[in-house]
């Protein structure tokens, strides 16, 4: 959906220096037929192919109400980890009972929202939560539909930023047996709470399944013991998402198929030789659905070469629209969209217009030739930047737009000036 035709870069139909010109930089730009064909990919190759399967996104990698809109349309359900999550959701009409309710230090607030909405599930992060939200639901004459957040003591490879897994994590309950056992005990017999089952989620950007596997290993291992110490069977097991993407060459992604058919093949081995029934099984990925169907382009502006040693081009955004470089190490790919067909002879160093030496976006990159005005496009960028987007230096937030064949949407609008102040109060002996 992002090709090369003559010296420009195309977005589905549209020449990427149109889009620029038509509403401005720096914008984030998704095509909408590679974020459906990647949720198509999933309902062929998972929702069709299993039995008692769910898959869910994980709005957190990029939340815009016209986003809800096509995902719900694709069929899937939606993964929150906010009130703010769950509000734009309701805003955009998804359906509660398809919202998945995540977070590890929920408000009263958040859950008595959840409730109030009827959201289909709250994950559970500890046990302080589990109490507060039974207590809650009961007063409040409703029952919640539960599954534990565990950590299953896995160490996946990623960056330690974004690795979840490992005991050592502020997600999910602990499997100490002092700690989940009671847990379990209370959700059993809490009539406030209808106990679904466990939920993990190792890690994200993985390239392999191995972690995967272990994790659901682990799970198995639990649901057994709690058939054997409370006859109780587990319904559901939430496997997380953190399928890896491409982002630059080297970089291994496989396709969703290759993480779910492992889980469902372990998964459905482990339960027959336990002799459990196997649970609905769910996933959540987020990157894996938006990351490659997103691009930003910028504008080159000022370029400065320091001989012997390297050239910066500053481009018109930066860290306060991707703050990934600087937060992970994050490694991105450009092009020239206005050249790019052109060899690839000059490397540069990409730096962002903010006050910081950290604010580099790509560093020593192979490039067209470029010069000021020219239109950049960095790849891959569609999970992650505009969710983690801040005002650094009160830079507005740019617009994201939607491209569908030879039409384009403003599905966020561009922050302005006024938007940045709009929120500041000035008390009455301040003012001039
Ligand atoms: C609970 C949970 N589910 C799903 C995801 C989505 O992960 P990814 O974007 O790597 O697929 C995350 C984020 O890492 C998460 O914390
Ligand atoms: N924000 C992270 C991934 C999300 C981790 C959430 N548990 C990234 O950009 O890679």
């Amino acid at each position: 959906m992002f090709e090369i035709k003559g010296h420009d870069l195309y977005v589905e139909q549209i020449k990427a220096v149109d889009l620029a010109a038509q509403y401005g930089t720096p914008l984030y730009v998704l095509s909408e037929s590679s974020l459906r064909s990647n949720l198509s990919d999933i309902k062929a190759n998972f929702m069709d192919k299993y039995e008692q399967v769910q898959a869910a996104y994980a709005s957190k990698a990029l939340l815009t109400s016209a986003v809800v809109r096509i995902v719900e349309q694709e069929g899937f359900h939606l993964d929150v980890v906010s009130g703010g999550e769950l509000y734009t959701a309701r805003h955009a009409s998804f359906p509660m009972a398809k919202i998945i309710f995540h977070g590890n230090n929920k408000s009263d607030e958040e859950l008595q929202m959840a409730l109030d909405y009827g959201v289909g599930r709250i994950v559970v992060d500890n046990v302080g939560e589990l109490h507060r939200l039974a207590a809650m639901a009961e007063k409040a004459g409703k029952t919640a539909k539960i599954l534990f957040r565990i950590t299953p003591g896995i160490k996946a490879g990623t960056h330690h930023y974004i690795a979840t897994g490992q005991k050592d994590s502020k997600f999910g309950i602990a499997l100490d047996e002092s700690i989940i056992f009671p847990a379990i005990e209370f959700a059993i017999q809490s009539k406030a709470i209808d106990f679904l089952g466990f939920h993990f989620h190792i890690g994200s950007q993985l390239f392999t399944n191995d972690t995967h596997i272990a994790a659901t290993k682990v799970a198995v291992s639990l649901i057994k013991a709690v058939k054997d110490r409370y006859q109780y069977e587990i319904r559901e097991l939430n496997t997380g998402g953190g399928y890896g993407i491409k982002y630059v060459e080297g970089d291994t992604p496989k396709p969703a198929a290759y993480f779910t058919d492992a889980i469902m093949e372990s998964l459905e081995s482990l339960c027959k030789s336990e002799g459990l029934l196997r649970p609905t099984v769910f996933i959540e990925p987020g990157r894996s659905i938006v990351g490659e169907a997103g691009i930003t382009l910028y504008k080159a502006g000022a370029i400065k070469t320091i001989p012997n040693i390297r050239t910066y081009v500053a481009v018109d955004g930066g860290m306060t629209d991707n703050i990934r470089p600087a937060l992970y190490q994050a490694k991105y790919e450009a092009i020239v969209a206005n050249r790019a067909d052109a060899p690839s002879d000059e490397t540069v160093t990409l730096c962002g217009k903010c006050c910081e030496s950290g604010d580099i976006l790509i560093e020593h990159i192979p490039m067209q030739h470029i010069e000021a005005g020219d239109i950049i496009a960095v790849f891959s960028t569609g999970a992650y930047t505009y969710a983690m987007a801040s005002h650094y230096n009160k830079h507005p937030n740019p617009a994201v737009v939607l491209v569908s064949g030879d039409q384009s949407y403003e599905i966020v609008k561009r922050e302005t000036y006024e938007d940045l102040v709009s929120k500041d109060v000035i008390p009455a002996h301040l003012k001039a």
